[in-house]
Formats: structure tokens, sequence, C-alpha cells
């Protein structure tokens, strides 16, 4: 469907997308075909070859393509494993056109038939207009529409609009590792030039309603660990003489949030920032149905009933969850044991203004003044392996301002401005590091499943993302174009 505003140009180029459907769809299901799970050591050669594949199909659009080591790191075990490289390609040097760095990833979330996926998770398969693997939407899906929209210029023989960079990473998943140094280092170098980034790894607040991404939260992890003693003991012969550590750290857990969501460390909501009214308002004009995304999620009740209390704790309030415990007996049946260590994981959401360390001060204190009146004579030690901070764009940044338009002209209706409630560590590096403006362009909806069974993209959003990202090169060319030659003018007058 086009809108009254589509030009010819428009209409040629969604024409020639829509007649290679079948092509794009290819394409992802060779990229779905390889399980380039970044989580599993052993799984690593598959996300280099996976790197391979990214950097030959850039390749074979006419763009330099640099392949850059990023050395090794090291395994819980101690063995050092080789890290894939990192894609930095470009294609295009044009000055009067706007140079735009896409960053995606490549690399997925384990995946086996046997979680409780309907089809095999490395075969991309289409049901109902659904396309069904691993990586379909995160992100694999997302970054071929990207090239998909730049071979259809190729294809149809059209001049590019813009300059393109790319940043293409295998390590997303486990923590980008090795990523934030490379960005600094390339800052003046192949940076130097980016006037936009544009990431497309999120989704839709809606299964059906475009959005754009302003924002999202930053995450602070958090390790607990209490040992009683350098070995398990038997529950029989100890059971009831001394301070079991997993008894501690139950109590520790149990102390973070209460039953409303509201976390109990003290001083933890201080720095939030304020709410204003205009936020507010905006929150109730967005069209959130609470109902889908109850049933997206697959629970029976959320603790808040309102579309702008959900909301405002999704995106504007930091939130803790409990992920896990290391060391204590979860398999199927009984083991009458007592575990001589155990580590609790638990993160915290971050949001503006909230400072990691203050957060992480706050959280050992609180740690501490639980387990000191427990008079337990066991080892606590707390520690914050990973921390990244909210990441905040201007809405009226030129890019934004592009991208609203496109999705106007491919989807026929406005986009829904939103935050995201997870946590896109590269978005806030590239700002911080560059001083550049960024966007988060989703073009996943909300039921995608993204990390979960049965991940999928619809041939729709698939196809339609490829439009929008087309329409998007075209749109921000002009906005920038005119924006240069005005301030040129200026200049000279
Ligand atoms: N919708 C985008 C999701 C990206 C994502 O899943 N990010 C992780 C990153 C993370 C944060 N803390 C540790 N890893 C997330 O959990 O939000
Ligand atoms: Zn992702
Ligand atoms: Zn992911």
């Amino acid at each position: 469907m086009s809108s009254s505003s589509t030009s010819a140009l428009e209409i040629e180029i969604f024409q020639y997308t829509d007649a290679h459907q079948s092509d794009f769809i290819e394409n992802l299901k060779e990229w779905v075909a390889v399980e380039s799970n970044s989580v599993q050591p052993d799984l690593r050669k598959e996300v280099v070859r996976m790197m391979a594949l990214a950097a030959d199909r850039l390749a074979a659009l006419g763009a330099t393509v640099n392949l850059v080591n990023l050395g090794s790191h090291q395994l819980p075990d101690g063995q050092d494993l080789p890290l894939p490289p990192v894609i930095l390609g470009e294609l295009g040097k044009d000055p009067q056109n706007p140079t735009i760095c896409f960053y995606g990833h490549v690399d997925v979330q384990p995946a086996k038939k046997e979680d409780g996926w309907n089809t095999d998770p490395y075969t991309l398969t289409e049901i109902d207009g659904n396309l069904y693997g691993r990586g379909a939407t995160d992100n694999k899906g997302p970054v071929l529409a990207w090239i998909n929209a730049m071979e259809t210029f190729r294809a149809l023989k059209l001049a590019m609009p813009v300059n393109f960079r790319f940043v293409i990473e295998g390590m997303e998943e486990v923590g980008s590792l090795g990523l934030e140094n490379l960005l600094e280092e390339e800052n003046q170098c192949f940076f130097s030039d980016v006037d936009y980034f544009v990431i497309s790894d999120n989704l839709w607040l809606s299964n059906k309603k475009p959005a754009l991404t302003y924002g999202s939260r930053g995450n602070a992890c958090f390790f607990v660990e209490v040992e009683c003693g350098s070995k398990d003991l038997h529950s029989g012969t100890f059971g009831g003489i001394i301070h079991e550590p997993l008894m501690d750290l139950i109590t520790l857990l149990d102390s973070l949030v209460d039953p409303t969501g509201c976390i109990q460390i003290p001083g933890i909501y201080d720095s939030v920032a304020a709410l204003r009214e205009e936020e507010r308002k905006l929150y109730k004009s967005i069209e959130f149905d609470l109902e889908e995304h109850k049933n997206n999620s697959g629970v029976k009740k959320f603790i808040f009933g309102t579309n702008e209390e959900i909301l405002l704790h999704l995106w504007r309030y930091p939130s803790l969850s409990i992920h896990g415990i290391e060391g204590a007996f979860h398999e199927p049946g009984i083991k009458t044991v007592t575990p001589a260590k155990v580590i609790g994981k638990f993160s915290i959401r971050q949001v503006p203004h909230m400072d990691l360390l203050v957060v992480k001060q706050q959280v050992v204190e609180h740690l501490k003044a639980v387990f000191s009146k427990r008079n337990s004579p066991n080892k606590l030690k707390v520690s914050k392996p990973l921390g990244s901070k909210p990441w905040l764009a201007d809405v009226n940044d030129l890019s934004y301002k592009a991208a609203r338009r496109a999705i106007k002209t491919v989807f026929g209706e406005d986009p829904d401005f939103i935050r995201d409630g997870s946590t896109v560590p590269v978005a806030r590096m590239f700002q911080t590091i560059t001083q550049k403006s960024v966007m988060m362009l989703p073009i996943g909806a909300a039921d995608d499943g993204e990390h979960s069974q049965n991940e999928k993209i619809s041939r729709h959003n698939y196809i339609k993302g490829t439009k929008l990202f087309a329409a998007f090169f075209l749109e921000i060319s002009k906005l920038h174009r005119h924006l240069h030659e005005t301030s040129h003018t200026e200049t000279n007058n």
C-alpha cells in the first residue's frame, strides 16, 4: 500500500521489493541456517562463518569491507578463545550525501528444537505469513532488510542517496565484547564522517503499529555470593546445625523488591529524573494494547493495570529482576545436599539520571545490612560484573524526521514514539563516543519473540522493513541536503 505522497521513484523501488520477496526471504533462510550462537564457545566457528557471509554480501554490493580482529577473551574455565572479527564496511563518499552508519549483529541466542520450538530453529519456515527461525528478528532479518534496500537501489541502477557505513558484530548477545574499545579507536577515523547512526535491533511496542525508539534503559548486573566453606555438605549430617548459604541468599534476594515491584534498596529512586507533565500526557496518547502485551508475554496478570503505569515502569523507572542462583540444585528429582557456595544473580535496569557507581554502593550497603541481621558466620561477596548506562535520543534530530516520513509512506500511518525497557548498550556507546545522532528504527513486531522459542519476523514486516529503509535513505538524503543548502546560503548572505 502506498500513500498519496509516494513518489514515482518510491513506487519503482517498492515494486522491485515486492517482485523480489522470494529472493530476500532466501537470503534470510541462508543466514538463519548458520547456528551463529555466541553464547556457546564450541559454536564460535559458526559465528566466524556468519561474519564472513555478511562480509561477502556487503562486498558484493561494492562496499569496502574490513574484518577487524579483536583478539581473544578468556572463558570462565581460563581457556582463551578468539573473538569473531567485527565488520567495518563502507560504501560511498559523496560529500553532498549524508553518511549513515548502520549497526547490527549476526550472532544469535541459543536455540534447540527440544526447547519447545514447533519447527527447526535453523530452518527458516514460513507459516501463516510468519518466518520462523532463530535470528529472524534478532537481528539477521533487520540487517538483511537494510542490505536488501541497498541491493534494490543497485539493481535498479539508481544513485545511492546516502553514503553507507556498517558496524556488524558477532558478540552482541554476550555483551559486545571488545566493541567499545574499537569504537573509541575508530572515532577519529572510520566514524569521523558519519552524520547519523541507525540501529534496528529492537521491536515495536505493538504487533501491528510501527514505532520509532528514542530511549532504552541501561542495566547493572550483580552477583551476590554466600559461602560457608570449601565443600558441599550432607543435610542429614549438618542440616539444622549450620547457617546454610542458600538460606542466607534467599533472604538477601527476598529483600530486594516488594510484591508491588517497588525496589527496597534505600536511595535507589533518588536520582531518577522527575516526570514532566508533557511526558505523562505523551504516554497516555500512545496506542498501547495492554491485553495484546499480556498475550505476548503469556502471563495472566501484570502488577499494574493501566497503560500509563505499565509504560512508566518499563521505560521510565528502574526495575529489578532476579535471574538465577548458581550452585543451587536445579535439576528434576531430589538431592539432599547443602551447597557450600551459592551465587544469586540479579540486575537493575537503569534510567536517567542514575549513576552506576552510586547504585553499586547502595546495593552493597543494603545487602550488608540485611546480611548482618542474620548473624551468619558465612562469607558474603557482592560484585557488579556488568554495567551499562541508559540511552536517550533527541527526537528532533533529522533522522527521526526522515524516519517518521518514511514510516508514513510505507505503513500509511505515523509511528508510536517509544522507549525500550531493555538495554541496547551500543546506542549509548555510539552517542557518548562520537557525540553524533543515534536512532533506533525497529522493523520487528512486539510478538516476534526475540530470545524465545518460535522467534519470527513476519513476511509483511521483513518486506515492508526493506521498503522502509529504502524510503528512509531518500528522506534523510533530501532533508540533509536541504539543511546544508540552507545553512550554506545563510552563511553566504
Ligand atoms: N530489544 C533489544 C534487546 C537487546 C537485549 O536483549 N539486550 C540485553 C542486553 C543486556 C543487558 N544486560 C545484560 N545484557 C538486555 O537484557 O536488555
Ligand atoms: Zn539483538
Ligand atoms: Zn538478542
